[in-house]
């Protein structure tokens, strides 16, 4: 099967000197919710203008599709950018979601409706008029009802409620389910979309740190509690990427290629074991070694140092 998205050695570089992606490779499968995450400036929102189009690399591979994005309609038909902070014309939004519907092929209409009426939009409101909220509502509807091959969500929910917030993962799951597609979300809120992600790319000052199933990774990074010698012990069977010391006692995050022996040396050890959350995890690695981390990359538990 081929990839949705492929990057090869993709690096961008502002300028002024920045260099917001580095030598970035990866590839997408179809039919999967990805987390891309990262801190800020980590160069998140310039990969997905380049997968999109909307940027140029200053070199490097990228195929969306299995074709350049440029200027490619075929490409671009089939894919939708919802932006952090997204601007439409001074119109009413059942205009704004009409124009919408004409660019994608895929836009359901039924569906687009129940989405207005969920997020208590209102259609004849001219977009102007509209709350920060309820514009990135308007955005949300439109990335979920273009039902693109592709979808990329890039912090869409600037300023939305928790409740809307919520209405969105319901509906993008439950759609999602009933009509797979490859979607990209780049968000702040781990912890919020971490039961979502199925597969994670985190990005450090241009680099690619982890590139993991979501599922594996959950059993590679675990947090250990107990007197600081079991802890230095268990340590020592992967890289240790943060402690805090309390007396006689330690929590350590240590990531590895843990499996059921593991766990029973820590519970030997007299440790208490948890698996770290996503956030726990991105934070972890992100600020491990100052942003050198070691990568993790590949689907599976194969980690790959660099
Ligand atoms: N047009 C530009 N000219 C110069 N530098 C830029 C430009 N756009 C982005 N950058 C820089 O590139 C780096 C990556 O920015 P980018 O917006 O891709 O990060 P991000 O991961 O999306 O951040 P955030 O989470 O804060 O939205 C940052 O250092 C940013 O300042």
């Amino acid at each position: 099967m081929s990839p949705v998205i492929s990057v090869t050695d993709l690096t961008k570089r502002y300028r002024g000197g920045v260099t917001a992606l580095d030598r970035v490779s990866f590839s997408l499968t179809e039919n999967r919710i990805y987390g891309l995450l990262g801190r800020n400036g980590a160069g998140k929102t310039t990969l997905m203008q380049i997968l999109t189009a909307q940027n140029f690399a200053t070199s490097g591979e990228v195929r969306v599709f299995g074709e350049h994005p440029y200027e490619n309609e075929r490409v671009l038909a089939r894919t939708s950018f919802i932006k952090e902070s997204q601007t439409y014309p001074p119109v009413r939004v059942h205009h704004v979601l009409r124009a919408a519907s004409l660019i994608h092929p895929g836009w359901d209409e039924e569906f687009a409706q129940q989405l207005v009426d969920d997020f208590r939009l209102p259609s004849r409101r001219n977009v102007r008029k509209l709350s920060r909220g309820m514009l990135s509502a308007l955005g949300i509807i439109i990335g979920l009802a273009s039902r693109a091959p592709l979808t990329f969500f890039d912090e869409p929910y600037l300023g939305l409620d928790a409740v809307a917030r919520q209405i969105f993962y319901d509906r993008l799951l439950a759609d999602y389910t009933e009509h797979p597609r490859t979607i990209v979300l780049s968000t702040h809120l781990i912890d919020e979309v971490s039961e979502l992600i199925e597969h994670v790319l985190l990005i450090d000052a241009g680099r690619l740190l982890l590139d993991a199933d979501a599922e594996t990774l959950r059993g590679q990074v675990l947090t250990v509690s107990g007197p600081v010698a079991s802890v230095d012990e268990f340590a020592r069977t992967g890289t240790e990427l943060h402690r805090v010391r309390l007396g006689g006692t330690a929590r350590a995050t240590v990531r590895g290629d843990f499996g059921p022996a593991d766990h029973d040396r820590a519970r030997t050890l007299g440790l208490a074991l948890e698996a770290s959350s996503l956030q726990d995890t991105v934070v972890r690695l992100t600020t491990a070694t100052n942003g050198a981390a070691p990568a993790i990359t590949g689907a599976t538990s194969k980690e790959a140092h660099r």
